[in-house]
Order: C-alpha cells, then sequence, then structure tokens
C-alpha cells in the first residue's frame, strides 16, 4: 500500500453540519488506505492559505480541505502548480466545487473518494491576478455574497433568504463584456463567469461548463422585468438556463468586463471589492484534485433532482449520526 501524508484543514464555522468527531473518523479512515492525517483549524480568513503553504513547504502529498468553496479557494490556490493534491471533504454551504466534481455531500463517501486516489487535473480562472475554481461574478451575485457575509448562520437555508432580501432591492448596472475584439455592452442583471457548472446548492448557472476543458463559460443575465428574472431563478435549478431568453451565453479563454468604476464581486462566494477593468483568463490544468474517476453526463431536470434527493438523504444521516 502506497503511504501519503496528509493536512487537514477544517473551517470550524462553514456550512452547518456539525463537524464534532470529523477528525477521529477522517484519521481512522484514512489510515485503513495508508494515509497519514494531521490536523489544524483556521480561525479567519487567511488561515486556510498559511496552513496549505505549510504543507507544501513539508512535500505532503495532500491537503484535504474541510469546508466550504472559500476554504477550498484559499487551499487550492496554494496547491496549483505544485505536486500537492487537493482532497475535499464538503462541508460548507454550497460546496459548488465538490458538486462540480461529483464529490458525494456525505463526509464518509467523500473519504472514499480520497482513499480511492484517481485525480484529476482541474483548470482555474484568474481575474485580476486572483485565482478562482468555482465561479466568478459581478452584479447580483456579488450582492449576495456581500450579505451572506454579514447574516449571522451559514448554511442553505440562510442563503436562500439573503437571495430574497437583495432581490427586493437590487438595481442592475452597465458592463462592457470584451470577448476577442467583440464587445457587449449591456445594463445586466449579473455576468457570471464560470470553471465549474454551478455556483453550489445545484444552482447551475453554467450547466455545459467542465472543470478541466481549459476555458471559462460566461453567463450574462440582462436586466428584465421581475417576473422574467424569477423565471432565470427557476431555470437556474432545472438547469435549463442556457435557453432562457434572458441570457447570452460565451465560452472563452479570456475575456475583460468594464464597468463604471471599483465595487462589489464575488470569487468563489467570497465577497471582495476589486476595479473598473476585470481581466479574466483560464489557467488550465492548474490542480490536481481527488475525485471520482467516473464523471456522471449532466442532464437537466434529471441530475438536479437526483441531487436534491442525495442531499436530503446524506442530511438525514449527518442528523442521526
Ligand atoms: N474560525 C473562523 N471563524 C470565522 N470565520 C472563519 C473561520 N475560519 C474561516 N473563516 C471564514 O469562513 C468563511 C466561509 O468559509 P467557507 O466558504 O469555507 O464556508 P461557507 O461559506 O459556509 O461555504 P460555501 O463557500 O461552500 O458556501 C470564509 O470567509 C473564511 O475566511
Amino acid at each position: 500500500m502506497e503511504k501519503r501524508e496528509a493536512l487537514m484543514i477544517v473551517n470550524p464555522v462553514s456550512g452547518t453540519r456539525s463537524k464534532r468527531g470529523l477528525e477521529e473518523l477522517v484519521v481512522s479512515r484514512l489510515a485503513m488506505s495508508g494515509v497519514t492525517v494531521r490536523t489544524l483549524y483556521t480561525e479567519g480568513s487567511g488561515d486556510a492559505s498559511r496552513f496549505a503553504e505549510q504543507a507544501v513547504a513539508h512535500d505532503y502529498d495532500m491537503v484535504i480541505s474541510a469546508g466550504g468553496d472559500g476554504t477550498v479557494n484559499e487551499i487550492a490556490g496554494v496547491l496549483s502548480h505544485t505536486s500537492t493534491k487537493l482532497g475535499i471533504l464538503p462541508l460548507g454551504s454550497g460546496n459548488g466545487f465538490a458538486r462540480s466534481l461529483g464529490i458525494p455531500q456525505d463526509v464518509e463517501e467523500a473519504l472514499k473518494v480520497i482513499a480511492e486516489g484517481y485525480s484529476l487535473r482541474c483548470d482555474r480562472g484568474v481575474v485580476n491576478g486572483l485565482p478562482f475554481y468555482c465561479t466568478f461574478g459581478v452584479g447580483f451575485d456579488a450582492a449576495v455574497s456581500e450579505k451572506f457575509s454579514k447574516m449571522k448562520r451559514r448554511g442553505r437555508i440562510t442563503y436562500v433568504k439573503s437571495v430574497f432580501r437583495e432581490f427586493l432591492n437590487y438595481q442592475p448596472e452597465p458592463y462592457a463584456l470584451s470577448i476577442g475584439g467583440s464587445v457587449l455592452t449591456e445594463k445586466a442583471f449579473l455576468i457570471a463567469v464560470c470553471n465549474a457548472p454551478q455556483y453550489g446548492n445545484n444552482a447551475y448557472i453554467a450547466p455545459h461548463a467542465k472543470l478541466s476543458d481549459g476555458m471559462l463559460d460566461i453567463t450574462v443575465v440582462h436586466s428584465g422585468s421581475p417576473l422574467s428574472t424569477v423565471l432565470v431563478g427557476v431555470d437556474l435549478l432545472t438547469g435549463y438556463i442556457d435557453r432562457n431568453t434572458l441570457i447570452d451565453t460565451f465560452r472563452v479563454s479570456a475575456a475583460t468586463i468594464t464597468r463604471l468604476g471599483c465595487g462589489p464581486v464575488h470569487i468563489d462566494g467570497e465577497p471582495m471589492t476589486l476595479g473598473t477593468n476585470l481581466e479574466i483568463s483560464c489557467d488550465p490544468s492548474s490542480l490536481s484534485v481527488y475525485a471520482p474517476e467516473k464523471e456522471a453526463e449532466f442532464k437537466p431536470i434529471v441530475s438536479p433532482l437526483r441531487a436534491m434527493i442525495d442531499d436530503f438523504r446524506y442530511d438525514v444521516k449527518a442528523k442521526f449520526r
């Protein structure tokens, strides 16, 4: 059996599932596959990247992210272009990156993926020098991330509450999107630049995006009436968003978004402020991540429904553990 050394980085506040007994479970399950695990707990923003830097410096074989997309982003940002692989235990609120890789939301099943040892080389997006692995966006989704980050609780229900609250007051803004010499100037509800097909929580903003195709999928949701925008929300959940008439989609290796001034963006769901010009590019095959070997084909309605049923099953199992 090949011996592997892992550092597990736990974000104690991510998501809503209890992390009680996690360290013992991970240590015992992975020991059976020859993996020794050391665990560190984050105390705030930046800790996950610092811990991951230590793991790379000490030649760990893998770093396991036990948290959500924000934690994955910090760790993956350090592991990219190194030989240290990423393992994911999806313990966040949305878990968009893990879901997009087909990693089960159940911790014990996600551990099996790491134990099996198959890894995929994934792309990442880069905006003004900052990496994103799932989605980057301006407009409504950035405003929701900002609101969500200020909520006391995390989790799916809190996220839905943030979406509704923001929707009531949100005013679309103008953007110029430049792709290879063509410019689209629009008042847009949002522009999402997607390495992964979903934001998390089975919300498919670019259902045909692939993590390892060397390209980014851009979804522009144009400014429309409240009803037509709500219908985009419905299509986001059924997997049919690319057929909605309020949408334009582009598959690109690079693009620029220009807006009126600096302002909010989100990177993998984490809110931040960036400048007027947003230079975006794809950094292909930059990260090795443990994933199921067989990639599930996406089917509108069927895949979202299956994922919802799985979520329910795992939530019930987690409650009674
Ligand atoms: N001990 C801590 N106390 C408070 N905040 C923390 C702590 N450790 C990390 N954080 C912050 O928690 C935030 C949320 O992390 P993360 O994205 O992993 O979870 P999530 O938002 O619940 O899940 P998702 O991104 O999948 O929706 C990040 O901004 C991170 O910097």
